[in-house]
């Protein structure tokens, strides 16, 4: 039995309102007032048919549009959810219910490369008309008084499921994850067993938690989400259900064959794992650290030995770390360059938590070795002790409360100021900075910031209105920054800067010790130039130089951001089951240095991998020369291989490298093993498959100066290979087994011959596939029962000979 997802796409799969977005396009990115104001309650469609019209006729072309629209954002962790729907297709099918258009949803999920988790849309249908207009009409009309006039959600559930159960498709569990007042009808037809997964702070999860009707009468679970993983792992759970039945099953199924019991009931569904390139075998995980229990017993729970030795010494980290294929830390271990080089069978970095600036992310991906964090466990935790330090400084409230330690009622000495009216300046505007600057609007702060990759006109939906760092500076009375640690956010916040602060302001450093200059921020509290600082974090931790932390006008902690017990169990346990999703080669989330490796949990990803490596193992064997590689060009061409072309060339790499290198190259290093070797990589994708050839990859590599090219393809389950070196293979050759592939003028002589040298190495002869005739010479590809050793007594009877083990 197939389970079933529905997902809404506006502010669910995307973080954002795509029919909203499209005004990006408009002139000056606004609509004209007469238009906005045309909008009527429930009447959507027909506001953005207008608004479509008015783009139209704007000479704005649908081409533009798409360009636009491919651009909006997915919300935290829903690809990697599509991804795991995808590679789980036998028992989960996915569709969509929305109120954007066919259009819309069609260009974003295939910009993803995702569609394929998509089995039907349910929306309005869109589309280009003769003027080069996009037009929108209604999805249907319907009888329901509670819904727009364009959609019932319910009715289209409804149908979907009437029709599913016609063709004899029933579900086991619906699964329904929306945000908005119009997921709510749907949801009521749900029954138990079921689950709908509102998203946090949106209005679906309000009307749900409402003591009135909706709350109560409802039969599915309710789970909120904020990110995509906490729909993955309830996914998971569904599977893993589904995992047990099968083996329950399988246990039946012995019994009676051993005369013990009766015949079980045939089992439909997924018993084959995805056997993807990401699968990573993992024994043994030590914890340096204190890190949540749950992390401790999830990673049990899966088969994996966990030990935990806390404070170890950097000398013993680099004794103890040779024996585990993975390491979970928090900020205190360093695992440098030189506790990553001493790790022998290291795999896997994980961080519980967010910055990952301890870990030398450089040296694991050199070595090949994954590090992933948990971004989003604790940013309430440390946005909220941001905003408590905004307020101790506003207040003073620590030195208030030393003071009455100290016997004293001192109450003119704390005279405070109000937030209210007064400027907060963010600086880094991600997940933290934006939880701070919505919890501080609500003292009534003007929230202003600077960020170089979200957004002026995201940031703005927030409350947040950017600026350059030169405007900011002067306009505010606190800074708060939320930046990760690196080169160009290192002394953010110098002499310089403070120099340009309005006198008295107040700043506050939840980030990472360094953001702000400690130097510079003592200077500017001596001067008065700074009135007061809240410090978490620190260049050194502990801190060795008391001097900021003695100063009688910073409120300082060690470092407790994340230390509330929420945020502990989240990262604990994300940590635990971002690590056992990858392992179980169901999905890879949170990576920092290992993106190419997400695609890989795509459907037949794991044999266009294969692809990849066979293509760069034919072309190794071409290069009879041993020269070092000077360029790859990778060229994937059709479609459904747009988003695949990293993954394809990190793979093309893997089999390029693997000859005579010391280290081990995998998907995660292959990139950077080829620049260190000095070979030039240029990766593309072309829509356009070549001939009858739908998706292909084209290789070619050039050795001094000589290109070798081979074009490969998947038929069935097999990688074969269409091209090699401009010769064509009208039968494609199964890139699999030992391969003779050998270059010579076609004469009724040859193939006698060959096959007497072989016969001679005692060799069978599996296959045999010939090339079209390019400029005189025919490429033969002959499958061997073993490896031929030597080649030499070819060499006379041809131009050019190669051998290949796949
Ligand atoms: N005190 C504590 O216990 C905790 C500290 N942290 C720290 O907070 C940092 C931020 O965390 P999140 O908000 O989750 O990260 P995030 O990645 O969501 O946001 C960081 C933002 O900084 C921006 N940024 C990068 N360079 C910048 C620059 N030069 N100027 C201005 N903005 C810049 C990025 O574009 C991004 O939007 C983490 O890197 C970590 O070091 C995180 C959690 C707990
Ligand atoms: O997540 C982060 O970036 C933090 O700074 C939290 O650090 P911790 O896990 O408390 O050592």
């Amino acid at each position: 039995m197939k389970n079933l997802v529905v997902f809404d796409f506006d502010h669910t799969l995307v973080d954002d309102n795509s029919d909203t977005w499209v005004v990006k396009c408009a002139p000056d990115q606004c609509l004209p007032d007469w238009l906005k104001s045309s909008y009527e309650k429930g009447r959507w469609t027909e506001y953005m048919g207008r608004v479509m019209s008015y783009l139209g006729n704007s000479g704005v072309s649908g081409d533009a549009v798409r360009r636009v629209m491919e651009s909006v954002p997915f919300t935290d962790g829903m690809v990697e959810v599509l991804g795991f729907i995808a590679s789980n297709k036998k028992i989960i099918d996915c569709i969509i219910i929305s109120d954007s258009n066919t259009l819309f949803i069609d260009w974003i999920l295939q910009a993803a490369g995702v569609k394929g988790a998509v089995d039907r849309v349910f929306t309005n249908p869109a589309r280009v008309d003769h003027r080069g207009y996009i037009t929108v009409e209604r999805y249907h009309s319907h009888e329901c008084g509670q819904c727009p006039v364009n959609l019932c959600k319910s009715k289209a559930l409804r149908d979907f499921l009437q029709s599913q159960l016609r063709g004899g498709v029933q579900y086991r569990t619906t699964c329904y994850v929306g945000d908005g007042g119009n997921d709510l009808c749907p949801v009521k037809s749900l029954q138990q067993g079921d689950l709908v997964m509102p998203r946090k702070g949106y209005a679906l999860e309000r009307l749900l938690s409402r003591p009135g009707p909706e709350g109560r009468a409802l039969k599915p679970r309710v789970v909120a989400w904020s990110s995509g993983l906490e729909i993955l792992r309830e996914l998971a759970a569904v599977i893993d259900a589904l995992e047990k039945r099968v083996r329950d099953w399988r246990r039946s199924l012995d019994r009676c064959r051993r005369g013990g019991g009766p015949l079980p009931r045939p089992f439909i569904g997924n018993e084959r794992r995805s056997d993807n390139m990401a699968s990573v075998y993992l024994r043994r995980v030590l914890i340096p650290e204190s890190v949540d229990p749950s992390c401790k017993k999830i990673l049990q729970e899966n088969g994996i030995e966990v030990t935990e030795k806390l404070n170890m010494s950097k000398d013993d980290l680099v004794d103890e770390i040779k024996d585990y294929e993975g390491l979970v830390v928090r900020s205190a271990t360093k695992v440098t360059a030189e506790v990553i080089n001493a790790a022998e069978n290291l795999k896997i970095i994980g961080r519980a938590g967010t910055g990952v600036d301890n870990v030398d992310v450089e040296a694991a991906t050199k070595k090949g070795i994954i590090v992933m964090n948990t971004p989003s466990g604790n940013t309430l935790s440390a946005a909220e002790l941001t905003c408590a330090l905004i307020l101790s400084l506003s207040r003073h409230i620590p030195q208030a409360v030393m003071s009455m330690k100290a016997g004293n009622w001192d109450r003119k000495k704390f005279m405070g100021s109000e937030l209210y009216g007064k400027v907060l300046g963010i600086v880094g505007l991600g997940r933290i900075g934006k939880e701070v600057a919505t919890r501080m609007q609500s003292f009534g702060m003007k929230t202003i910031g600077y960020d170089p990759i979200t957004p002026p006109e995201v940031s703005v939906t927030w409350g947040v209105e950017q600026m350059s760092l030169e405007q900011l500076w002067p306009q505010c009375d606190y800074i708060t920054v939320h930046t990760p640690l690196m080169p160009s956010t290192t002394g953010l916040l110098n002499d310089a800067a403070f120099a340009k602060c309005k006198k008295g302001v107040r700043v506050v450093n939840c980030a990472r010790g360094g953001i702000i200059d400690e130097d510079a921020l003592l200077r500017a509290l001596e001067s008065g130039q700074c009135e007061g600082a809240g410090l978490d974090v620190f260049a050194e931790e502990p801190p060795k130089n008391q001097a900021l932390v003695n100063h009688c006008n910073v409120i300082s902690c060690p470092h407790l951001g994340a230390s509330t017990k929420e945020a502990q169990t989240r990262c604990g346990q994300d940590i635990a089951l971002q690590i056992v999703d990858l392992l179980k080669g169901r999905a890879l989330f949170g990576a920092v240095n290992a993106q190419v490796l997400a695609n890989s949990f795509f459907p037949e990803s794991h044999l266009w991998i294969k692809l990849g490596e066979a293509l760069s193992a034919v072309l190794r064997s071409c290069n009879t020369s041993k020269q070092p590689y000077a360029q790859m060009d990778i060229t994937t061409l059709g479609g459904s291989l747009k988003g695949s072309t990293d993954l394809m060339s990190s793979a093309a790499l893997v089999g390029l490298l693997k000859d005579g290198s010391k280290n081990n190259p995998n998907l995660v290093n292959a990139l950077t093993m080829a620049e260190e070797a000095g070979i030039r990589v240029n990766r593309k994708h072309s829509n356009e498959g070549q001939g009858l050839i739908q998706k292909a990859c084209v290789m070619e590599v050039s050795v001094n100066g000589i290109w070798y090219k081979a074009t490969g393809s998947i038929q069935g389950d097999v990688p074969v290979l269409l091209d090699l070196n401009g010769s064509e293979f009208r039968q494609p050759v199964p890139l699999s087994g030992n391969l003779l592939f050998l270059k010579a003028a076609v004469t009724p002589q040859l193939l006698p011959a060959i096959t007497g040298v072989l016969a001679a190495a005692g060799l069978g002869m599996v296959s045999f596939s010939a090339s079209v005739t390019h400029e005189g010479d025919q490429w033969s590809c002959i499958g061997l029962s073993s490896p031929l050793a030597d080649l030499g007594a070819l060499k006379s009877l041809v131009k050019e000979v190669a051998a290949v083990s796949i």
